[in-house]
């Protein structure tokens, strides 16, 4: 899975030059960030209606909503790329917070605040 997404990454990187009548990324950065939080925006909430429809026994409703997700996942990267940040810090804060628990962390946040 990480070797698709670094494979993506490079792919999105060489898209930010590229002609925009030939590749729908480099379109995306020309119409600029905007246009790109519109696509994450529309794509988390095709992603949550997918995710309310879902049917554990529909084949249908699982690749609709494999395919939700993988549309947000794109979107987010081009976001990313747009903001010259490397997806792998967005890797390494997952990384950062393996083991660490959700409750622990968020007792913590408490303490200091
Ligand atoms: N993974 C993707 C990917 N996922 C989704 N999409 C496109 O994202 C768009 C999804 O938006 P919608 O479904 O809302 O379609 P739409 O109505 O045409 O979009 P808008 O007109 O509203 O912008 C579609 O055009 C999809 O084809 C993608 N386009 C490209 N990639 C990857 O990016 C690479 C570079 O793509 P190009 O820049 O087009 O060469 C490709 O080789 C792929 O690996």
């Amino acid at each position: 899975m990480s070797d698709t997404l670094e494979q993506l990454a490079a792919v999105l990187d060489a898209r930010r030059s590229a002609d925009p009548d030939n590749s729908y990324v480099a379109q995306l950065h020309h119409r600029g960030l905007n246009k790109i939080l519109e696509k994450v925006g529309e794509e988390a909430t095709e992603t949550l209606l997918a995710a309310k429809d879902f049917e554990v026994d529909d084949a249908r409703s699982r690749q609709d909503l494999v395919g939700e997700v993988a549309d947000l996942w794109f979107h987010s990267l081009v976001m990313l790329s747009h903001l010259d940040i490397d997806h792998r810090e967005v890797l390494a804060e997952l990384a950062r917070r393996a083991g660490v628990s959700g409750l622990d962390e968020k007792a913590s946040r408490q303490r200091d605040s």
